[in-house]
């Protein structure tokens, strides 16, 4: 601890002005209390266990202690551009969705001419609007298959895309961008980021399966500054506006459509993809598990139901699993639609930080606590992935404690049954 404490403090000497020195120091400081040498078996961390409840409030009030909300208000309303356009051009390909439209990337995942679109219109509408030399981008896709001779077409349609979808905004009066200019803004996303200065972080389509059956995807775009998020944008055009549980389907119908947004230390807000109906909003404070449900992937092999029903039990939640696509269960978490999330990977899957930096602060910043399955906070700051303890589980302040005991215990369980 002794190394890593003067390690932070020289950190933050170097990198920080001098009035910010010590609210880093004990943010850091703080946080390395929750990352202990990553290890495989399941374990809390030494402070988890000794007081859950006290770990995560210092978890949740380590993103908000530190005052920012002056900071990095350009940056949210260009991120809300961006997603909102690139959410423009997915609805517009949603709509006539073909099943030639699938490509297959060497990883077998389904890539579509969204995908593309929506990852070149982000990275085009961010480094206009927020033109820096040090502009870093990490993103999910590369323009390693669309470069082939196989790909012509589909890349003349997806510069069509974007050209219409920018020309429809009418804010940039551009000629056409080329073939060759979307290749570019496509391949800026090759950025490893890391720990050090600014970096956005996009899932140009997050949940590309429920993209594809016509369900829940959204659009994740994330400012990680010195390793931390700062910033965070959900554009989910098909979550419906009213609570995904409401029973009245004409509402739940008539209006869909969200954009969540959130910078560190001013709060969550949730408004209609078309800009109208702000509003601030907040995780569920349920202290009952009984009355919560839960979130899930809506595909197993992304996370083990069975555990998960298992969790829940243990919890002695009543509600069946709400199983629905990407991070747009963070935005219905943030505003209360349910109490927990759980995402427990199969064996050997590494998280990607684009799959959960924008849900984390869209999260946390409305009130709820995020950490692996051992107690540990998320690290964005080392690089394309996000090195977790068996998991990733969400819910509010109050709840954590419960949920840790109940997924420690069920992840027992199955380990133990695995070696008999
Ligand atoms: N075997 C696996 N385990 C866990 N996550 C996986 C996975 N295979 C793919 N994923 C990730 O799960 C994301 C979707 O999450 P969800 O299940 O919540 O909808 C995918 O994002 P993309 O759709 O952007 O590729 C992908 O990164
Ligand atoms: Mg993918
Ligand atoms: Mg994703
Ligand atoms: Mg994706």
């Amino acid at each position: 601890m002794a190394t890593s404490y003067s390690v932070v403090r020289a950190f933050s000497k170097r990198y920080t002005p001098s009035f910010l020195s010590p609210l880093l120091l004990s943010f850091n400081v703080c946080n390395l209390s929750f990352f202990p040498s990553s290890s495989s078996s399941v374990a809390l961390s030494s402070e988890a266990k000794k007081s859950p409840a006290r770990a995560c409030s210092s978890l949740s009030a380590s993103a908000t202690t530190m005052s920012f909300s002056s900071s990095y208000e350009k940056e949210l309303s260009v991120a809300k551009k961006a997603a909102s356009l690139a959410a423009k051009l997915c609805q517009a390909v949603q709509f006539e969705l073909l099943q030639s439209d699938v490509q297959s990337k060497l990883d077998k995942s389904p890539v579509t001419i969204a995908d593309y679109g929506s990852q070149a219109l982000v990275s085009f509408v961010l480094e206009r609007e927020l033109p820096s030399e040090s502009f870093s981008l990490v993103a999910e896709e590369d323009s390693g298959d669309l470069r082939k001779d196989s790909a012509r077409e589909t890349l003349e349609r997806i510069t069509k895309l974007v050209n219409e979808t920018i020309a429809l905004d009418g804010s940039y009066v551009i000629p056409p961008l080329t073939a060759e200019d979307v290749l570019a803004a496509i391949d800026r996303g090759k950025s490893e980021g890391g720990p050090y200065g600014r970096h956005w972080v996009l899932d140009p389509i997050d949940g590309t399966k429920g993209f594809l059956r016509g369900d829940q995807y959204a659009i994740a775009l994330a400012l990680l500054d010195e390793g931390r998020v700062v910033v965070g944008v959900l554009g989910c055009p098909n979550l419906p506006l009213v609570p995904i549980n409401t029973v009245d389907k004409l509402a739940v119908d008539s209006a869909r459509g969200c954009l969540f947004s959130a910078r560190i230390g001013a709060g969550t807000h949730m408004e209609s993809l078309d800009g109208s109906q702000t509003q601030k909003v907040h995780v569920s404070a349920t202290e009952n598990p009984a009355e919560a449900s839960f979130f899930e992937s809506f595909e197993a092999a992304h996370s083990m139901h069975d555990l998960s029903k298992n969790i829940a039990q243990k919890l002695g939640v009543q509600a069946p699993p709400v199983r629905i696509d990407s991070q747009a269960k963070y935005g219905a978490l943030s505003r209360g639609d349910g109490a927990f999330y759980l995402r427990i990977a199969h064996r050997g899957y590494r998280e990607k930080i684009w799959d959960h930096a924008a849900g984390f602060i869209v999260v946390t910043e409305a009130g709820g606590v995020v950490t692996d399955a051992a107690g540990n906070a998320l690290d964005f700051s080392r690089g394309r992935y996000l090195d977790v303890d068996t998991g990733i589980i969400v819910t509010n302040a109050k709840l954590m404690p419960l949920l840790l005991n109940a997924v420690q215990a069920a992840i027992r369980e199955s380990q133990s049954a695995a070696s008999l």
